[in-house]
């Protein structure tokens, strides 16, 4: 439960409240959260770091196996692992160790080791090979060292600038319309996980390709393929689940499960190709055609930037379209849901949203980069709907240096992962933890919270921050604005619940009746 008791953890954290400004404190004279070589010295053996037993090298793999476990629910685990071993833990599967660790001032000691080269595990190990066996481009999520940096450079300036972020607001803005015109059109969604997902599609696809794939169109063989993209990728994320909490025979040998996540990665890698191949040959085409490069730059804005840069290869270019593409069906979509089924239960903070969003757009249906700038109520409402519904359960690293955590040795090369989440609902941080709050994260407001700074960092932080951060925003700001300046949304779904399955994801029916604004309450 995410709401589940943190005594143990909270014991924990006032014991290390004497802490200097780099997060190192000193605990009955021994080092806790140190990158300093002596205090590793002193420090407990890594062995003594508490966690669930299990067999030898197996570790506890066979409960999740057995079912003891529930892997779907993994986020209820690590709740209540953290509650019984406190913020620093260790859990084996099939040989590979994790530390988990879940307080603000460690994830400060990691970070500050992390260097130009942060180290991280894949957050889908079976896409990985995929990838790696079928001579494609590993992308960013998938590699370390000098060829992320290197692929991570050209990206950032298209995927990170502002500027170059919010000059595809034309587009976003005319999807986000048809779609909100779609909805109101209905009134009704029985299914708003799929809709939603399908307008991410929408966007995700104009942007990589400067085109529209129209997907919106009712009936239509591209709605058909859309859905099948939802699917796939929910194949994906579902059997890399399995396969992770399984022995790890898909390394040696095709499994079943091995084989069907390669279809599903087969059929999303084949459409993105197929667009892009044909995207390029038709900008060629019209480079040879006009001398307007203008208007060549202004519709392929996305691609145009990656073509610009000599050193990056068709494969990587394919990856990282293959990202802007399909990655927010798992990140973006299940955000939006998240904060509409928190305004849809709190009437209060939806009128204060409605108003602000009013206030500067009325009833314009062009929202700038300037409008959003506007709008610090509704990112209070995304951020707090980040601390309630996190979609990531971990932020991994392998640390570089030997460093301590807790009192512990950590040596090089362990595997680290920040579990913020589960400090979201703790009272001792949060005053009524399980309420819809956004006026926490606004300076000034009487319920702002005196929050670590590494406390909630649902985009990660560092060179390694998730690249597609200012597009997700975008697009959240967006379709956001518009819904709640049209319409109330109106939960008519069951409990709301989420399901692990390598992000978290509802697992619920996602129904909302949405009821058009009248103008007189605007
Ligand atoms: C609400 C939406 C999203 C959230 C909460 C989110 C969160 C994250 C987090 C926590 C990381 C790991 C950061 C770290 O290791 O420090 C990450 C990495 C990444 N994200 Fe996102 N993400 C979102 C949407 C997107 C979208 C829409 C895209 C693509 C356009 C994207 C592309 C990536 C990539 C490529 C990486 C790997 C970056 C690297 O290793 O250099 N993300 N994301």
């Amino acid at each position: 439960m995410w709401g589940r008791n943190v005594k143990h953890a909270a014991n924990y954290l006032k014991r290390c409240s004497i802490s200097t400004s780099l997060g190192i404190s000193r605990s009955e004279g021994r080092a806790v959260n140190s990158n300093d070589v002596s205090d590793y010295n002193q420090a407990l053996p890594f062995e003594d770091i508490p966690g669930p037993r299990g067999i030898k090298y197996l570790g506890t793999l066979h409960h999740y196996m057995t079912g003891r476990l529930d892997k779907y629910k993994y986020q209820d685990i690590l709740e209540e692992y953290f509650s019984k071993y406190g913020p620093i833990f260790k859990e084996t599967l099939f040989g590979s160790t994790i530390v988990h660790v879940c307080d603000p001032k460690m994830f400060e000691v990691i970070y500050q080791d992390e260097g130009k080269y942060p180290e991280i595990e894949p957050l889908v190990e079976p896409s990985q090979k995929f990838r790696g066996e079928g001579d494609l481009s590993l992308g960013l999520g998938n590699s370390n060292g000098e060829k992320w940096y290197n692929l991570r450079a050209i990206v950032q300036k298209s995927m990170l600038k502002p500027a170059e972020v919010s000059s595809h607001l034309q587009i976003i803005n005319e999807i986000a319309n048809d779609f909100v015109d779609k909805t109101l059109h209905k009134g009704y969604s029985d299914d708003f996980l799929l809709d939603t997902s399908i307008w991410k599609l929408e966007s995700g696809g104009a942007l990589s390709f400067g085109k529209r794939p129209g997907y919106l169109e009712c009936g239509s063989a591209q709605e058909m393929e859309a859905m099948k993209l939802v699917k796939m990728v929910d194949n994906t994320f579902t059997l890399a689940t399995d396969l992770k909490f399984s022995f790890p025979l898909y390394k040696y040998i095709k499994t079943p499960a091995y084989k069907a996540l390669l279809d599903s990665e087969q059929y999303i890698n084949d459409v993105t190709s197929v667009y892009l191949s044909e995207t390029l040959k038709h900008i060629e085409t019209e480079l040879e055609r006009t001398d307007d490069f203008n208007d060549i730059q202004n519709t392929y804005r996305f691609l145009y930037s990656l073509l610009g840069h000599k050193n990056l290869s068709k494969k990587d270019m394919e990856v990282i379209v293959l990202s802007m593409f399909i990655d927010g069906l798992r990140t973006v979509v299940p955000v939006l849901i998240s904060v509409l089924f928190c305004l849809s239960q709190s009437p209060r903070v939806q009128e204060k949203l409605f108003t602000e969003i009013y206030n500067v757009l009325e009833d314009r249906k062009y929202i700038a980069a300037s409008d959003i700038a506007q709008l610090p109520y509704l990112k209070a409402c995304v951020k707090e709907t980040f601390r309630l519904y996190p979609i990531g359960l971990e932020i991994s690293r392998i640390n570089q240096n030997d460093m301590v955590l807790g009192e512990y040795k950590i040596p090089s090369g362990t595997k680290l992962n920040l579990n913020n989440f589960v400090l979201n609902r703790d009272p001792n941080i949060f005053a009524n933890p399980e309420a819809f709050v956004p006026e926490r994260w606004l300076r000034g407001s009487e319920h702002a919270v005196d929050a670590h700074p590494y406390l909630l960092l649902p985009f990660g932080r560092g060179p390694r921050m998730c690249v597609g951060r200012r597009f997700a925003e975008q697009d959240l700001y967006v379709l956001i604005s518009k819904l709640i300046q049209n319409c109330e949304p109106h939960w008519t779904g069951e409990k709301y619940e989420h399901q692990f399955k390598i992000l978290v994801y509802p697992a619920c029916p996602v129904k909302f009746q949405f009821k058009p604004r009248q103008s007189s309450s605007k």
